[in-house]
């Protein structure tokens, strides 16, 4: 799958074929790589893979990321049940903290589209992470599930609420309290996942998607991204689009002219500037 590995994560980037890709056309993968715990997710997994999701982010040349798992028993399996605590989830000798929040959040407020491509178990909060993807591309072996009320966990926050807004409210309501697991046509049927392909196609569909964003705008894809979220994610999605108008505004004469003006010690002169109907 794609490149190097650390200890329990690969991120790497991957270039498309020269033919098919102009400088800028970039796609980036990040593995979580504990295929003997069905990559269930450690503290340590979560600041390895926060790191890897920004340094994607701050590459001007990744377009597209894809999150998956080692391995095509498990995209992930959740939190490692050996770590958690009574405060939240912990390494040894470190602080008890629901680290995975942070990730979600990273991934809902990234401004490049972020693709999950699953095979095998996406459980707990591993389901979560690939409801957090702007894409899921599951292969014909994925199931997808939660099992919190089972464990003594529950997400309420984007577990339930996105969810929500993915499947409607009475199948988010069935996925939580009877914990069932579903396959990847089911998921398929709820809304959970973009499309369901057989396993030996996955990274080939994936990265056939991939290729095709890559083809657009990035700009677009960007504001598009936080459109997207903007209401459900309230003042956090407000912020996020507006700093994309911000960036936007920064990028043009009227928005130098302001700067320019304070740096040189003159009034601005906005003057020549359309007041747009
Ligand atoms: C995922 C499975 C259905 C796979 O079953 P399968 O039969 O294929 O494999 P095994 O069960 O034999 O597993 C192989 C091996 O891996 C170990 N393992 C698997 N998952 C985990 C895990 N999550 N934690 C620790 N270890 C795990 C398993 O014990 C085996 O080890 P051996 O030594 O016996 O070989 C099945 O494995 C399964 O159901 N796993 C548990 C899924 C689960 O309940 N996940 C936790 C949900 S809660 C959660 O993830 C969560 C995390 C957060 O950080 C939150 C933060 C804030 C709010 C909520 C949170 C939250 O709910």
């Amino acid at each position: 799958m794609m490149g190097r590995a650390r200890s329990s994560l690969t991120s790497s980037t991957r270039k498309l074929s020269a033919k098919e890709s102009p400088r800028f056309f970039r796609l980036s993968g990040i593995t979580i790589n504990r295929p003997e715990r069905r990559n269930a997710f450690r503290p340590k997994t979560l600041k390895e893979l926060s790191r890897a999701f920004s340094d994607a982010r701050d590459d001007v040349s990744i377009g597209v990321i894809i999150l998956t798992g080692k391995g095509t028993k498990a995209f992930c399996s959740g939190g490692d049940q050996a770590l958690r605590t009574k405060d939240g989830y912990a390494d040894p000798n470190d602080v008890s903290r629901l680290n995975v929040l942070d990730l979600q959040v990273q991934i809902r407020r990234l401004p490049k589209p972020v693709i999950a491509m699953v095979a095998g178990y996406a459980i707990g909060g591993g389901h979560i992470l690939h409801m957090v993807c702007d894409l899921t591309i599951a292969a014909d072996n994925a199931i997808f599930g939660q099992t919190g009320p089972k464990v003594g966990s529950f997400d309420a926050g984007y577990g339930s609420s996105i969810m929500s807004r993915l499947v409607g409210p009475k199948k988010a309501r069935e996925m939580w309290f009877l914990a069932r697991f579903y396959t990847a046509s089911e998921a398929d049927k709820m809304g959970l996942v973009n499309v369901v392909v057989p396993l030996e196609n996955l990274e080939q569909e994936t990265i056939k998607w991939c290729r095709e964003i890559l083809r657009n705008s990035p700009t677009a894809i960007r504001v598009l991204k936080a459109a997207l979220n903007a209401v459900d994610d309230g003042h956090a999605g407000l912020q996020e689009l507006a700093g994309d108008a911000t960036l936007l505004f920064y990028r043009t004469e009227e928005g130098n002219e302001g700067k320019t003006a304070y740096m040189q010690r003159r009034r601005p002169d906005f003057s020549k500037f359309p007041r747009l109907p």
